[in-house]
C-alpha cells in the first residue's frame, strides 16, 4: 500500500479570486521524483505555493506530509514548512552572513540548540552537495550553481519529507543546471521525495521521470516518449 506524501483531490487553486487550476488530482509517493512543467502563467508557482501554505486551499481536498491543507491554520504553517524543503530559483540566501551562518540561522530558527550538533549537521548537508570546504564564504563569493547547491543543503537541514523546488535551475547556464540536477538526482536516489517545477526540457530528456503538466487551468500527467 502506498502512503502518499502529497495528495490533492478535486482541488481548485485561486489567485486573487481568479481560478488558476481546477479539478486538480495529484498524488506524490515517497521516493518519487516528479516534474511540474507548463508555460509561463499556467499556475506552477501557484500550485507550489498552495503546497507550502502560501496560498489557501479553499476548494477540494489536499494532504501533504500529515497536514490537511484545507484546514491549515496560520500558526501551523511554520511546522508544515519544517517538513518541507523549499528551493527557489533565486536561492534566497542571506547576503550578510557566511554559508555556515546561513545554515546555522535556519537550525536555530527551527529549535536546534546544541552548537556541536548544529555544526555537525551543517557540515553533513554541505557534504551532500559537495560544498563542505566553502562554508566560510559569503554568498556573493560563490557562483550561481554553488549558491543553489547551498540552497539545496539548506532545504535538507531538517530532513524534509518532501522537497519542493520551484525552477531551481532557472537562473543557471545549461552546464551548471546539469550539475545542480545531479545533486538533486543523488538526493532522490537516497530516498528523498522531490517535486520540481521547471521550464528546462533538456533536463526532462536527460533525466526522465514522472511529469505533470499545467495547461488550460488543469494539471495532468504526461507520458514521455522514448527516442
Ligand atoms: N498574487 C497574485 N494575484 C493575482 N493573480 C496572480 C498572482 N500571482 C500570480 N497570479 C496569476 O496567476 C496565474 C498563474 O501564475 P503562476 O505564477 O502560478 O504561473 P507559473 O506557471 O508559475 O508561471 P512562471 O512559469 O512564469 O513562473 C497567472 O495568470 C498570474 O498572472
Amino acid at each position: 500500500m502506498s502512503n502518499p506524501i502529497l495528495q490533492l483531490k478535486d482541488a481548485s487553486i485561486y489567485q486573487g479570486g481568479n481560478l488558476i487550476l481546477s479539478d486538480v488530482n495529484v498524488e506524490v509517493n515517497k521516493g518519487d521524483f516528479v516534474y511540474l512543467i507548463g508555460k509561463t502563467g499556467t499556475g506552477k508557482s501557484s500550485f507550489m505555493k498552495t503546497l507550502y501554505g502560501d496560498l489557501p486551499l479553499t476548494k477540494g481536498e489536499g494532504h501533504i506530509v500529515d497536514f490537511d491543507l484545507k484546514t491549515l491554520k496560520e500558526k501551523e504553517i511554520p511546522f508544515l514548512r519544517r517538513k518541507l524543503g523549499v528551493v527557489f530559483q533565486d536561492f534566497k540566501l542571506l547576503t550578510d552572513r557566511t554559508i555556515n551562518d546561513n545554515l546555522t540561522f535556519v537550525l536555530k530558527a527551527t529549535g536546534w540548540k546544541d552548537k556541536k550538533e548544529m555544526a555537525a549537521r551543517v557540515e553533513e548537508v554541505l557534504t551532500k552537495v559537495d560544498m563542505k570546504t566553502k562554508g566560510f564564504k559569503f554568498p556573493h563569493e560563490l557562483s550561481g550553481g554553488e549558491q543553489q547547491r547551498v540552497a539545496i543543503a539548506r532545504a535538507l537541514l531538517n530532513s524534509p519529507e518532501l522537497i519542493l523546488a520551484d525552477e531551481p535551475t532557472g537562473n543557471l547556464d545549461p552546464q551548471t543546471s546539469i550539475e545542480v540536477m545531479e545533486v538533486l538526482q543523488d538526493i532522490s536516489k537516497n530516498g528523498n521525495t522531490i517535486l520540481m517545477a521547471t521550464h528546462d526540457y533538456a533536463l526532462l530528456l536527460k533525466y526522465p521521470s514522472k511529469t505533470l503538466k499545467c495547461e488550460d487551468n488543469a494539471i495532468f500527467e504526461v507520458v514521455q516518449r522514448k527516442g
